[in-house]
């Protein structure tokens, strides 16, 4: 199990961001406790620090992000996690911040960082393994700063899925899993958001240097065959392929 030192999740509804910011830079470290308990038990060496491997993945609504993640995931052993699904899950599960986060979806607009990055915290907290997909998340810069705050770790590798407009619309349209948001007018909401808010952060990420941009439009597996090579130049992903 992965986990930072100290969970920020309770604090982040609790107190002022200014603090919770400092607080999480202070605590900037991970650590592996399913060996590192046991083994310094044992008298073996201490436990080991070591970061998480993330990987966002970002694109229009309707640029195949979910779609190519699953392929990812299969292939190289990521955990998945979708934003947009943890959000819908919280919707489900009638918690406090449901109705807020049903209205923002339904509008096609942000929900607040701050609910979004405990959610993320959460699941990374809770799982056994070291590499991330992030999917549709971080959608605007105050998002990005919010994650790197909280969760104090960059990204190795940033996806954009760059589509078409006129592509995207007509997949999200046909998608029939039942969406609230899957509708042209908020469609037309999304795009505005994500050519306002979401370009920044890929624009970002291009001038770091870890930006990866793939065409996405054609068969899913001709899509994927540009995202593939990508991971295998990365020691980390080839444990799941062998
Ligand atoms: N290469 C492709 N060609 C045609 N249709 C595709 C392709 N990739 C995905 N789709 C379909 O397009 C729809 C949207 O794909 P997907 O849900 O993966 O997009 P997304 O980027 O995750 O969208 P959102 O941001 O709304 O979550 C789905 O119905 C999916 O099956
Ligand atoms: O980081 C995020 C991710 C998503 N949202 C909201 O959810 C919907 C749907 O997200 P998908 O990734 O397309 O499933 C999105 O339009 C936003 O309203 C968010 O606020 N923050
Ligand atoms: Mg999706």
């Amino acid at each position: 199990m992965w986990r930072r030192v100290a969970s920020l999740s309770s604090s982040i509804s609790s107190y002022s961001t200014s603090f919770v910011a400092q607080t999480a830079s202070r605590l900037n470290t991970w650590e592996s406790l399913t060996t590192g308990i046991a083994q310094q038990a044992k008298g073996f060496i201490a436990p080991k620090e070591k970061t998480p491997f993330i990987t966002f993945v970002l694109g229009g609504p309707g640029s195949g992000k979910g779609t190519q993640c699953v392929k990812i995931v299969e292939t190289f052993g990521f955990t998945h996690l979708s934003a947009g699904d943890l959000l819908r899950r919280e919707i489900a599960s009638d918690s406090a911040d449901g109705a807020m986060i049903l209205n923002t979806i339904r509008e096609g607009k942000i929900v607040p960082s701050q609910v979004t990055v405990r959610l993320i915290q959460k699941e990374m907290e809770s799982s056994d393994n070291d590499k991330f997909i992030i999917d549709g998340f971080p959608r605007t810069e105050e998002n990005r700063v919010s994650f790197e705050q909280f969760i104090g770790v960059e990204p190795k590798v940033v996806l954009f899925f760059d589509c078409p407009e006129e592509e995207m619309v007509k997949r999200l349209l046909n998608r029939n899993q039942g969406r609230v948001d899957d509708n042209l007018e908020t469609i037309k909401t999304r795009l505005k958001v994500f050519e306002a808010l979401s370009l920044p952060v890929i624009n970002y990420y291009s001038q770091r240097g870890n930006l990866y941009t793939i065409r996405a439009k054609g068969t899913e597996d001709e899509i994927f065959e540009q995202v593939r090579p990508i991971f295998t130049t990365f020691d980390v992903c080839q444990r799941a392929v062998e």
